[in-house]
């Protein structure tokens, strides 16, 4: 299925999945689909192996941690932030390093401060490799982080071929 990208969203500086000054990082782009999910892109490097040719399980968490976290922001337009409170994985098949990857993610529910979500990370053959469900806590980020973060930490990176639709 081919979806439409409404936006991309933002970059952090030093975020293990996201952060484009840490040289550790997935670099994982972010982009809201006009079905109310986010689609990350992301390839995943040696340096984020367990066994070799494999990527940590812990890695396959962080990224659909951050998909599902995302997935709020884009109802709030960034005015909400998601903090994890729960995250339970499920790994079905080994997800492999240095080729491009999908990862999409929404929210299933929302009650006051709490949201559920859910998310998955795709192979190239289009099989689920791990999928996740999570709940977390609404915030505001002056809450979770400083001001610093959200002034000079957050921002907007151009693509260089931008990324009009997605086929997940
Ligand atoms: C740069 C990248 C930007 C984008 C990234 C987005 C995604 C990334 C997300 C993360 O990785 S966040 C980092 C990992 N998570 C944390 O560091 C959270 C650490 N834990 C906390 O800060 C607090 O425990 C938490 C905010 C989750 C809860 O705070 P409180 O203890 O003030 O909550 P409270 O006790 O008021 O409970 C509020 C509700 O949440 C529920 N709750 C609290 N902690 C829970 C928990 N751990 N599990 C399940 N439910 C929980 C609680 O039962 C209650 O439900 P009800 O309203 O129905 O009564």
């Amino acid at each position: 299925m081919k979806y439409t990208i409404k936006s991309k969203q933002n970059n952090s500086k030093m975020c293990l999945v996201c952060g484009t000054d840490n040289n550790l990082s997935l670099k994982a782009r972010f982009y809201e689909t006009e079905n109310d999910e986010v689609v990350a892109l992301f390839t995943p490097r040696d340096h984020h192996q367990s066994y070799p040719d494999r990527l940590h399980g812990g890695m396959a968490s962080a990224i659909l941690d951050e998909i599902i976290g995302r997935a709020i922001m884009s109802r709030y337009e960034d005015t909400v932030w998601g903090v994890t409170a729960e995250l339970t994985l499920r790994y079905k098949k080994p997800v492999p390093l240095n080729q491009e990857l999908k990862v999409v993610g929404r929210i299933t529910s929302e009650r006051g401060a709490i949201f559920e979500g859910s998310g998955e990370i795709i192979l190239p053959d289009g099989q689920v490799a791990v999928s996740a469900t999570g709940k977390y806590l609404k915030m505001a980020i002056d809450k979770i982080s400083s001001k610093e973060f959200a002034d000079n930490e957050w921002f907007l990176v151009d693509d260089e071929t931008p990324v009009d639709e997605v086929e997940v």
